[in-house]
């Protein structure tokens, strides 16, 4: 019998993130501090069988066809820097919503490879590891170790691991998909025109909780505008976030259209939760923590 190696495919949130422009190859260059929540979806590999998926779970549907999932477009990428290495057949129970701005299938292609890595005895830290990521999607990279850290170039720099406090959080999402291409293209950013560079705020291994929401009150999220003309709801759910009592901060993450809101506590973040559910029962609403 094959042995099953399971991994949680954790939700990706961008605290802050600045688009500071354009490259040649197209892609937009970014600076953003990104966090992880702790549940998320599940992905199971039983090691040794031939490659192989199969997704249930609330979201299943929505992900999309098999053939284009991205667990098996990492195994494929993973299959071609080692050759000779285990595949297997995966499991993905999918709960995260889809083209939702916090990179679910990115945080399931990472788990893929994360058990891959595991099934083969490889380091995620190898180069092999990292290239299949950077293959799969310019979310993949950071969402492999799954640490908080800023994430900069097309998603392919990542600066060291942060020890953020742990920051309670209420996610959002209005169930209007949003393709991270089409946002982009509505920012209507020339090539090789450089926008606002270098403008982060200063974010600080140990920062202590005060400090760093106050830094995050500094940044912004740049794709904001254009995600909200494109799914108007989300100028709804920031106002909602802003206005909840206890909210601290609020913005979109990622590409949209969930977004999130900073809270001092779990309680006060579970009341803010409970009400907007109330009023939008169609919403998605998670409480979390992110670090
Ligand atoms: C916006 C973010 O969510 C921030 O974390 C990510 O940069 C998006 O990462 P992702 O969804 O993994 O993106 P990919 O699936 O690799 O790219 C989808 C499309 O988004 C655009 N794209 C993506 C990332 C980037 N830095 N610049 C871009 O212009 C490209 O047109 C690309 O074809
Ligand atoms: N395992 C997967 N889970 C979700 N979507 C997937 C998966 N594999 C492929 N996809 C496709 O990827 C596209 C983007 O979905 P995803 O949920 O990763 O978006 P996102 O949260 O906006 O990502 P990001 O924040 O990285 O831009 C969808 O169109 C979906 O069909």
């Amino acid at each position: 019998m094959s042995h099953v190696l399971t991994e949680r495919a954790p939700a990706k949130i961008n605290l802050t993130l600045h688009v500071i422009g354009r490259r040649d190859d197209g892609f937009h260059a970014l600076e953003s501090l990104v966090a992880f929540s702790r549940g998320g979806d599940t992905l199971s590999l039983a090691a040794g069988e031939p490659l192989s998926l199969k997704v249930d779970g609330p979201t299943a549907l929505a992900s999309g066809s098999l053939e284009s999932n991205l667990v098996l477009r990492a195994a494929r990428n993973f299959s071609q820097a080692y050759p000779h290495a285990r595949l297997g057949a995966f499991h993905l129970v999918k709960r995260l919503p889809v083209a939702a701005g916090i990179g679910g299938g990115s945080s399931d292609a990472a788990a893929a490879l994360r058990l891959l890595a595991r099934a083969n005895g490889i380091s995620i830290e190898d180069e092999g590891v990292n290239g299949a990521a950077r293959a799969t999607g310019a979310d993949v990279p950071v969402c492999l170790a799954k640490r908080a850290r800023m994430m900069m170039g097309a998603g392919e720099v990542l600066g060291p691991p942060l020890e953020l406090p742990p920051l309670v959080g209420l996610i959002v999402n209005p169930g209007a998909p949003l393709e991270t291409k089409t946002v982009f293209a509505r920012m209507n950013i020339a090539v090789g025109a450089l926008t606002r560079f270098g403008d982060h705020p200063e974010i600080s291994p140990h920062m202590p909780l005060d400090a760093l929401v106050a830094a995050l009150r500094k940044g912004r999220n740049d794709m904001e505008p254009a995600a909200c003309v494109l799914a108007p709801v989300l100028g709804d759910v920031l106002a909602i976030l802003s206005a909840a009592p206890g909210a601290r901060l609020a913005r979109m993450s990622g590409s949209g259209a969930t977004c999130f809101a900073l809270f001092k506590d779990c309680r006060t973040a579970s009341r803010a939760g409970k009400a907007i559910s109330r009023a939008h029962p169609a919403w998605w609403i998670k409480t979390c923590v992110l670090n």
